[in-house]
């Protein structure tokens, strides 16, 4: 019998990862239970009694967002962290101009092409303090059929002393905010100060905009997760996790360069394959970006394409990249038709995808802006944009590996082994039109 779980009960059956997807509307209720919950569920009062939140995010809709609160908190002080761009202000600012409770925060972006991709929430309560950080914006689209990432922390209780966990989280999170040198967020600076995170099991992989170098070289971007690899990934010296491959998923592609070389496997494979020793083994590098059949058969039709931004003018100059790309699918959670804007990066055992050696869920696609690109002889990391995720190690979970096909095995997103495109698929692109073949709602995809 599919016993409806309450939110709070979702929760407990998700310890130790706490890693969700979004629920999908149209897809059978129990695929809806185990590990995935909506955004009300997230907001729900039976987690306690609200005092007040923080929303960090790209898109809003505001009705939709106050609609997601249960009635009772709707009123309660709301700081929402957006990008400076002028048109996102202004919306904003007449979204919000109705609602007291509500003060903004813009975030600096000084580099240009730069964005505040970052998706986080921070929920204090009369109990203590949770930490959401996940890859939905904050619109009805994104919560209804596609596939999201979500990581709740617990209720962080208030303490007396800085209690840190053993992932440096509270640190990271704080050098984070930091970044944004905001006063509206000194208020969340201090109440994260004052909770303890001592029960908070994963790492922080972030990015903020800057061109970071010496002591900082290391704090964002993809050396800031080479650092946490080498640092706690101490996998025993033995061969097979030389050559064990790494997966890359994501909803949009930047420039990377004319070859795979130039950016994709000099700088960032390299941090990705990062093992506490020095493997030469080049691992294999398997990348997951939706095909046009993938998203002419979602569930959205090709409207879903419309949140997967590679465009042509950026295809057409690395094409190269095929020869890495695999298919979107989830049949195994019943979200093979939710298209994907979930980023998430993961390595497994080569035997047969059996174990899990990390996993990293986060808002950042494969770009340098959310990454980062060496400069001056790699003595800088220059990083355009704002972006968080979530990185989970075994070592902190008391494992030596994440078993992937047994009981407490870890909640992937999708199948594995990926399946390779063949060759009549196409990445899906945003500003191309589609007109030969109608959507799953029987449209067709005419950008002009
Ligand atoms: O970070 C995100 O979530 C996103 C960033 N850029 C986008 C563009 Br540009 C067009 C359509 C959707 C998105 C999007 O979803």
């Amino acid at each position: 019998v599919n016993k409806r779980l309450t939110p709070v009960e979702k929760i407990e059956q998700s310890e130790p990862y706490r890693f969700f997807l979004s629920t999908v509307h149209g897809i059978q209720d129990n695929y809806n239970q185990t590990n995935a919950i909506s955004l009300k569920e997230i907001l729900s009062t039976e987690h306690g009694q609200l005092i007040r939140s923080a929303q960090f995010n790209y898109m809003f809709d505001i009705e939709f967002l106050l609609e997601q609160y249960p009635s009772e908190f709707r009123l309660k002080p709301l700081l929402i962290v957006h990008g400076d761009s002028r048109d996102d202000n202004h919306s904003l600012k007449t979204q919000c101009s109705l609602y007291p409770q509500i003060e903004l925060c813009p975030a600096r972006l000084d580099i240009p092409f730069g964005t505040h991709h970052t998706k986080m929430m921070f929920l204090l309560y009369e109990t203590g303090l949770r930490i959401v950080i996940h890859t939905a914006n904050l619109i009805s689209q994104d919560w209804r059929q596609k596939t999201q990432g979500i990581w709740i922390s617990p209720i962080c209780p208030k303490t007396n002393d800085t209690r840190e966990s053993k992932t440096n989280f509270k640190k990271d999170l704080l050098d984070y905010i930091e970044q944004y040198r905001a006063r509206q967020l000194q208020f969340w600076q201090k109440t994260i100060n004052e909770h303890d995170f001592s029960s908070i099991n994963v790492h922080i992989i972030s990015s903020t905009p800057g061109r970071h170098t010496g002591a900082n070289i290391n704090k964002f971007g993809h050396l800031k997760l080479r650092q946490t690899l080498k640092n706690y990934l101490n996998l025993e010296n033995n061969e097979q996790y030389y050559s064990a491959p790494i997966i890359g998923q994501f909803s949009s592609i930047g420039s990377l360069g004319p070859n795979a070389n130039s950016w994709l496997t000099k700088e960032f494979l390299t941090s990705l394959k990062q093992l506490n020793t020095n493997s030469f083994d080049s691992p294999e590098l398997k990348l997951i970006y939706p095909t046009v059949e993938n998203v002419r058969t979602s569930f959205e039709g090709y409207i879903a394409g419309g949140s997967l931004p590679y465009n042509m003018q950026t295809a057409m100059k690395q094409t190269w990249l095929i020869n890495y790309l695999h298919r979107w699918k989830a049949d195994h959670r019943q979200r093979s038709r939710a298209s994907p804007h979930i980023k998430t990066y993961l390595r497994v055992t080569n035997d047969q995808y059996k174990n899990l050696l990390w996993f990293l869920v986060t808002s950042a696609n494969l770009s340098k802006a959310a990454w980062g690109v060496l400069e001056k002889n790699n003595t800088q990391l220059m990083i355009r944009s704002y972006e968080i995720g979530v990185l989970f190690i075994p070592k902190q979970f008391s494992q030596t590996i994440f078993p992937l096909f047994d009981s407490s095995s870890f909640p992937i997103p999708y199948d594995l082994p990926p399946v390779k495109y063949e060759s009549t698929d196409k990445p899906w692109i945003v500003d191309m039109t589609y007109k030969n073949q109608p959507d799953s709602h029987g449209n067709m995809w005419d950008p002009h």
